[in-house]
């Protein structure tokens, strides 16, 4: 008989959700993580620790509050490292608890090491006493993440050349840092660096940013980011990085040179699958480190899964716990839904950024008609009581069948009130729904009644003309 019935190697996001899934099935389940990193890059290094110093930015900066008090508003003058580590810790230790007991109440055991394939029923552990073990598993799930990209033509220090690890571990607030790469990861904390007076130099090698999401939301961030003395070099490649006495130094493919007390690296991220001997096991990964899997987070060996950052796209948190949990029951045999095709977006730059559904540009490109409803938040009751004049909701509406085809939301909240129309485009809904629906007052939801009526009353202008 095998040790497990099922041994997950990483305790991400996807890591979690596959082995409590499992063990709820009923099967012996083991997860392997290494020393210190219960909850994965999601709560050690990467998504819970960015969103705990973007809120603790924003409240120290008091930036959100200055529509309402003055420019010059501010809960803390000095704002140190520490008091943002303070936030950052206290969080990741909760959270760490709170995933230590459900793994435990699951009678997951949590096993304290590195994995790597012995072969396919196997993995050898090094826990780190010098001595190595081997556990044998009917069935495997790879969800080992990734971890930040890390060029050779870029000195990273981890003190003034860093990457999104780095960062957090930062000794003081620089008063100058140039941000390498513009994706997500760079443009959030591009604008929590901003925000804390930092003056930001971003350098993306596209001529735009963020092209996934809606163009005028990201122009109205671009505006709000220069607004706080960002810099943005698009159409540049950062050739290298160079580290000197007291600053770093990054030299552009342009021939351009910027000096800055730090340097982020962000541009992009490998699958951290080169320590696992995947050969053993009768696999391999690409270039970047990621692993092939089918529709059923199958990969090319039978009974081994991989989930996760590991597998690639959308490497997203929210993805990654649900492909855990639909791998885990696939290898249980028990029958399983795939997962809903509409999928949000949330993008915690300040402000935030959040939609789901189609872009004006895929619709244009698609020739799907489609018309434009929108609320500005300056205009909402709500929008006014927090101090929010630059928020929108824009909703992309099908003059055909009157259905919601893209939600974009830039604002307080954008993340959070997305998924009343996520729900409603969800269940078919039109956008009749929100304007019949009573919204509670005052709220930013209201926006979803105030952008419904725009749309409507729009269609029914062309379609009186139309007749
Ligand atoms: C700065 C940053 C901000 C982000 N913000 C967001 C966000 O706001 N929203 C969002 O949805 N996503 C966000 N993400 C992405 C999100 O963090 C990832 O999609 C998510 O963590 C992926 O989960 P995962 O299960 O693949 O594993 P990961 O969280 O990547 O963890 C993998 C784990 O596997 C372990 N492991 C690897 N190899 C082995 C081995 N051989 N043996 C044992 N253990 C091993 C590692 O130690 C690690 O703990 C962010 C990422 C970063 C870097
Ligand atoms: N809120 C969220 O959901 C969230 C937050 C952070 C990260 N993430 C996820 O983490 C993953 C990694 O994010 P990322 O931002 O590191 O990677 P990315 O690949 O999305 O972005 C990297 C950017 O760097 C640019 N670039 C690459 N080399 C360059 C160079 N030499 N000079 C200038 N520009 C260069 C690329 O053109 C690209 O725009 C993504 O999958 C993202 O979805 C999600």
């Amino acid at each position: 008989m095998y040790d497990y019935d099922l041994l997950v190697l990483g305790s991400g996001p996807s890591g979690q959700k596959a082995a409590i899934a499992a063990a709820k099935l009923g099967r012996r389940v083991g997860l392997v993580e290494r020393r210190d990193m219960l909850g994965g890059v999601c709560i050690n290094t990467g998504t819970v620790p960015s969103k705990t110093l973007r809120e603790a930015v924003l409240y120290l900066t008091g930036l959100s509050q200055r529509d309402l008090y003055g420019s010059s508003y501010r809960v803390k003058d000095e704002i140190t490292v520490s008091d943002l580590a303070a936030r950052t810790q206290h969080v990741i230790n909760r959270q760490t608890d709170v995933i230590r007991h459900q793994l435990a109440r699951n009678r997951v055991a949590i096993i304290t090491g590195t994995g790597r394939f012995a072969d396919a029923h196997s993995v050898w552990i090094d826990g780190d006493s010098g001595r190595e073990s081997r556990i044998t598993f009917d069935k495997a799930i790879i969800a080992a993440g990734t971890r930040p990209a890390r060029p050779d033509s870029v000195d990273f220090d981890d003190r003034t050349i860093v990457d999104s690890d780095g960062v957090i571990n930062l000794q003081t607030v620089p008063r100058s840092m140039v941000v390498v790469g513009a994706g997500v990861i760079g443009m959030e904390y591009a604008s929590m660096f901003a925000a804390l007076g930092t003056k930001v130099t971003v350098v993306e090698r596209r001529e735009r940013m963020l092209d996934f999401c809606d163009e005028e939301v990201i122009e109205s961030l671009k505006y709000h980011l220069r607004d706080l003395s960002v810099t943005f070099r698009f159409g540049e490649e950062v050739a290298s990085v160079e580290k000197h006495q007291t600053a770093a130094l990054c030299v552009l493919k342009s021939g351009k040179k910027i000096v800055a007390d730090t340097v982020m690296y962000s541009a992009g991220r490998q699958g951290q699958t080169d320590g696992l001997d995947l050969a053993a096991a009768g696999l391999s990964a690409d270039r970047r480190g990621r692993i092939e899997v089918d529709a059923n987070y199958r990969t090319a060996v039978e009974n081994i899964y991989a989930v996760g950052d590991v597998i690639g796209f959308p490497a997203l948190a929210s993805t990654s716990m649900e492909q855990g949990r639909l791998a885990a029951q696939h290898a249980c045999g028990e029958p399983e839904r795939p997962m809903h095709e509409l999928q949000p977006i949330g993008i915690y730059t300040i402000p935030e950024i959040s939609f789901v559904g189609k872009t004006e540009e895929e619709l244009t490109d698609s020739a799907t008609p489609f018309e434009v409803g929108i609320a500005r938040y300056r205009e909402l009751a709500r929008g006014q009581i927090v101090g929010d004049s630059y928020g929108m909701l824009k909703l992309l509406v099908s003059p055909q069948d009157r259905r919601l085809l893209g939600v974009h939301v830039f604002g307080t909240g954008a993340t959070e009130i997305v998924h009343i129309g996520q729900t409603v485009m969800g269940c078919g809904g039109t956008v009749d729904y929100l304007i019949d629906t009573v919204f509670n007052y005052p709220t930013l939801a209201e926006a979803y009644k105030v952008a419904a009526l725009d749309a409507a009353n729009k269609i029914r202008n062309i379609t009186r003309l139309d007749r």
